[in-house]
């Protein structure tokens, strides 16, 4: 989805208020609803600030999203608005470190609300996005970069490569032809301002790994697919792993594609590996096609969610300490005749769109409630079904390594009852693991995430 579509200059203020209400009356007063029937302002406001109230829209890196439903003609309206020396609000320190307010209004039938919102968090989580719109002082530059960051702009190298990049670049066209590979594979987040290949490797599929690239990429005439992978592990192969699973389930690869891949440090700015990748040699046959991979009911950006709070919950850990969880991915109901509750459902009573884990702000929640003893309950559209279940599947006779335990034992039995999906992060490893129809497929490799 083009969000940058959405962001009108008129719409992006200087906004005089110190405190967060006055802020979003601000925002709101800048938005033109003349055209639409019955709107209220007022009522608005305090829908917003109910919101605020029940939970925060404060999502780090100086940003705020406030944002709710709206009844009007345009599927989406954004306002942004800077406030340099933060806001005030209930007395509560973080809203002081906001910089940035971006109001998202969607209309009440805009059906790709929850991934408008998983875009725009996404571009803020890219520091290299943030410290643009950061640089710029007045108003009508920061208007500028506003637009060619949401617009893709930002995906776009600002310095040409060295010598050493396009002698690689070069390199991996001819190796992809010799290894006979249907698909070129770069790591978008070697550089900080994006990456820029031209025609180097035309005639092969090419795809972009990418943690904080607009959808606007997509619309670049020498990429065929996007993967926009929001967190990695720092080692190669883990990220490589993860990546090629995402292009599995999007149907961007397929189970005999081979795979040419290109990567760099983070930001390093220097590509230095080429890797060939082969994709049923690489991955177990039950992994290897889409529809093994994936149940007939779970989202792939549904899986590419968990899987990345389940990588940064493996290397961050929790407040300092290590945290295990489990996931399910889909078949929610029958997976239910085989768990039963071990504390209150915290997620009963919630909108579904509320509890949806596609929601950027159920990261913190999910992430909280990773420490409970018990498992995540996920249906496969997102919705958060319950935490803290005990499983009991029927059938526990899984050869797994040594050294794991019940955790991984349930994860694989479920997954042998059911047709769904299960990821365990290991609070004694850090092993990130991916279960399907009881088989294991370790994503992130132990040790080295604790290392990481
Ligand atoms: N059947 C189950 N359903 C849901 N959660 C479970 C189940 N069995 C164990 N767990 C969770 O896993 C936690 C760790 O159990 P255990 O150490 O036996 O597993 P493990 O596979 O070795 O995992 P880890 O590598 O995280 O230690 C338990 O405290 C519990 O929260």
């Amino acid at each position: 989805m083009r969000i940058d579509r959405y962001i009108a200059v008129s719409r992006v203020v200087d906004l005089e208020s110190t405190d967060f209400e006055s802020a979003i009356a601000e925002l709101l007063e800048v938005c033109d609803f003349s055209k639409e029937k019955g709107l209220s302002k007022k009522r608005l406001l305090n829908d917003l600030l109910d919101r605020e109230k029940q939970m925060t829209t404060y999502l780090g890196n100086g940003v705020c999203l406030p944002h709710t439903r709206v009844s009007m003609k345009r599927p989406y309206m954004i306002a942004v608005g800077r406030c340099p020396g933060g806001l005030d609000y209930d007395g509560q320190a973080e809203y002081k470190n906001i910089r940035y307010v971006f109001l998202l209004l969607a209309a009440k039938n805009a059906r790709s609300y929850l991934y408008s919102l998983a875009s725009l968090a996404r571009i803020f989580q890219d520091k290299s996005h943030m410290e643009r719109l950061n640089a710029a002082h007045k108003l009508s530059d920061f208007r500028k970069e506003v637009k060619l960051v949401f617009g893709g702009e930002g995906d776009k190298p600002r310095r040409r490569h060295n010598r050493f990049n396009n002698l690689i670049l070069r390199e991996a066209a001819k190796i992809a032809k010799g290894a006979n590979c249907s698909t070129v594979l770069v790591f978008g987040d070697t550089f900080g301002g994006g990456v820029e290949f031209g025609s180097k490797f035309k005639g092969f599929k090419t795809v972009l790994i990418a943690h904080g690239t607009s959808d606007a990429a997509t619309e670049r005439e020498e990429i065929d697919a996007v993967l926009p992978i929001r967190s990695f592990s720092n080692e190669r192969f883990s990220q490589l792993r993860s990546a090629v699973l995402i292009g599995l389930t999007r149907g961007v690869f397929k189970s005999n594609d081979r795979l040419c891949c290109v990567g760099g440090l983070r930001q390093s700015n220097q590509f230095d590996s080429i890797t060939v990748v082969d994709i049923e040699r690489e991955f177990q046959t039950v992994f290897a096609t889409k529809n093994d991979m994936l149940p007939a009911s779970v989202k792939p950006e549904v899986i590419e969610r968990v899987l990345g709070i389940a990588t940064e919950l493996a290397v961050e850990g929790r407040e300092g300490h290590p945290v295990g969880c489990l996931f399910t991915l889909g078949n929610s109901d029958k997976i239910s005749e085989y768990s039963k509750p071990l504390i209150l459902n915290p997620f009963y009573g919630y909108k579904d769109e509320d509890r949806n884990i596609l929601n950027p702000f159920m990261d913190e929640t999910v992430k909280e409630l990773s420490s409970i003893d018990g498992a995540f309950i996920i249906r496969g559209d997102g919705v958060l079904v319950s935490a803290g279940s005990l499983l009991y599947p029927p059938n526990y006779n899984h050869e797994l390594p040594g050294g794991l335990g019940s955790r991984h034992a349930a994860a694989a039995a479920i997954t042998q009852a059911v047709d769904c999906l299960s990821i365990v992060v290991s609070g004694s490893t850090g092993q990130v693991t991916l279960f399907r129809k009881g088989k294991m497929l370790p994503l992130i490799e132990k040790a080295l995430v604790r290392n990481a």
